[in-house]
């Protein structure tokens, strides 16, 4: 049977303990939290002991990742060493750097494609990589047999084994995952200059965006540091997208303004919002060209989703969530039903996520979006927590 040993038990190194617990594999955890160790065991995910193992999983934030796979590779000269950051470059330099002689053959950088906005072990999943591309990212200088043992181990967590170079890696994920993070953040922060009636009118549209705009800000500010080349030249095409998205809008703004009766003949207002950003699909000035440019925009837009797979695993949630602490025990998930019932709101879906030997669950409450805060406000009035 093969050994896993985790370092870092979050929501990353919990889930994939409990996935290869779910193979057969032996776990052993580890984390500085002893909470975060603990909660992790508890929820099944392995064991806290000390064994020697085949395979170590560093699941720690990206800023250390490199100083504890060095030391790990030193602790346990016999196992392969693996790190789950979300970049890859930085931390594989970091290891040839620290890594003591010898021991760097045994390192393979990887990377699961799956993950979620939230953090730490309550929020892991045993079944978060299935069917989700693992990227295993081999140095130059990875011995075989330590990127077979990697290879295992993302295939035993029931990831889909994608091997790529450091480079390949961080210029891809750049443009699949950083730089759509960077983009849902500043869309969400918009959001903190309307008021709450406008804020209210939101539509599936605005969830489906900004999801991950609520993912951890200091863990991103570390992924965004550690791949800063790769999304920066993305995010230069998307500059020069927004600088012609911008004139076209300058010049359809100055056309409705100049086309009013109250203009004046001589059309004074006209030029008024032009801003000469210049662009891949600048129009001329004024109004002609500017929808052509804005349709070719959003055409473009629809000819990127079209290449985007198909989502593996559940929906996208057509409602909002309510997520409510229930203590594991006879009859509290009947307490909350006839709560949500006596404030006059239907449940339209409902979530437990598993915490196997743990006093509490966590209920997530699927309601229409226009009852989402009144359900809030009524379980806290009567006591529940609310996540
Ligand atoms: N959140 C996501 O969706 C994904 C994250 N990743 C990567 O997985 C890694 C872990 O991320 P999460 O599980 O989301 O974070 P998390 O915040 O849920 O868990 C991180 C864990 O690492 C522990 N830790 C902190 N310093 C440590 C150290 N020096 N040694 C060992 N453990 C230490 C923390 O106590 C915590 O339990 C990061 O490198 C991240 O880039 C990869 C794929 C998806
Ligand atoms: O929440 C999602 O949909 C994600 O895609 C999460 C995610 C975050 C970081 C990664 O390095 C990989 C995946």
């Amino acid at each position: 049977m093969t050994r896993a040993r985790i370092v870092g038990t979050g929501l990353i190194g919990t889930s994939i303990g409990l996935a290869l617990r779910a193979a057969g594999w032996q776990v052993s955890l580890q984390d500085p939290s002893p909470t975060a160790a603990a909660l992790a065991r508890d929820l099944g995910a392995g064991t806290i002991d000390d064994e020697t193992p085949d395979v170590v999983v560093v699941a720690a934030p990206p800023d250390v990742a490199a100083r504890v796979v060095a030391e790990q590779l030193e602790r346990w000269p016999g196992a392969a060493v693996t790190d789950v950051a979300s970049v890859k470059g930085a931390i594989a330099s970091g290891v040839a750097a620290l890594a003591g002689p010898g021991s760097v053959e045994r390192y393979v950088g990887s990377h699961p494609m799956a993950g979620r906005e939230r953090s730490g072990a309550v929020a892991g999943r045993p079944d978060l990589f299935e069917g989700r591309a693992w990227v295993v990212v081999p140095t130059p200088r990875s011995a075989p047999e330590a990127v077979d043992a990697v290879r295992a181990l993302a295939a035993a967590a029931r990831g889909e084994v994608v091997v790529m170079t450091a480079d390949e890696h961080d210029a891809a994920v750049a443009a699949v995952s950083h730089v759509p993070q960077v983009m849902a953040t500043l869309t969400a922060a918009r959001l903190r200059d309307r008021d709450e009636h406008a804020v209210g009118l939101a539509g599936q549209g605005l969830r489906d965006v900004t999801r991950i705009a609520a993912s951890d800000p200091q863990l991103w500010t570390q992924i965004l540091a550690g791949n800063a080349a790769g999304v920066r030249e993305v995010l230069l095409d998307v500059q020069e997208d927004l600088a012609a998205a911008l004139d076209a809008l300058a010049a359809l703004a100055d056309e409705a303004s100049t086309s009013g009766a109250d203009d004046g003949p001589h059309g004074e207002r006209r030029g008024e919002h032009a801003n000469a950003l210049g662009g891949r699909y600048a129009p001329a000035p004024g109004a002609p060209g500017a929808r052509a440019v804005l349709a070719r925009l959003l055409d473009d837009g629809n000819r990127g989703r079209a290449l985007v797979p198909g989502k593996h695993g559940g929906a996208p949630t057509a409602y909002d969530v309510v997520t409510v602490v229930i203590p594991d025990e006879p009859g509290s998930l009947g307490r909350l039903f006839a709560e949500v019932g006596d404030a006059g709101i239907n449940i339209e879906d409902l979530h437990l996520e598993h915490a196997v030997g743990h006093p509490v669950a966590l209920a997530e409450v699927s309601v229409l979006p226009a009852a989402s805060d009144r359900l809030r406000d009524h379980l806290r009035s009567t006591g529940w927590r609310i996540h």
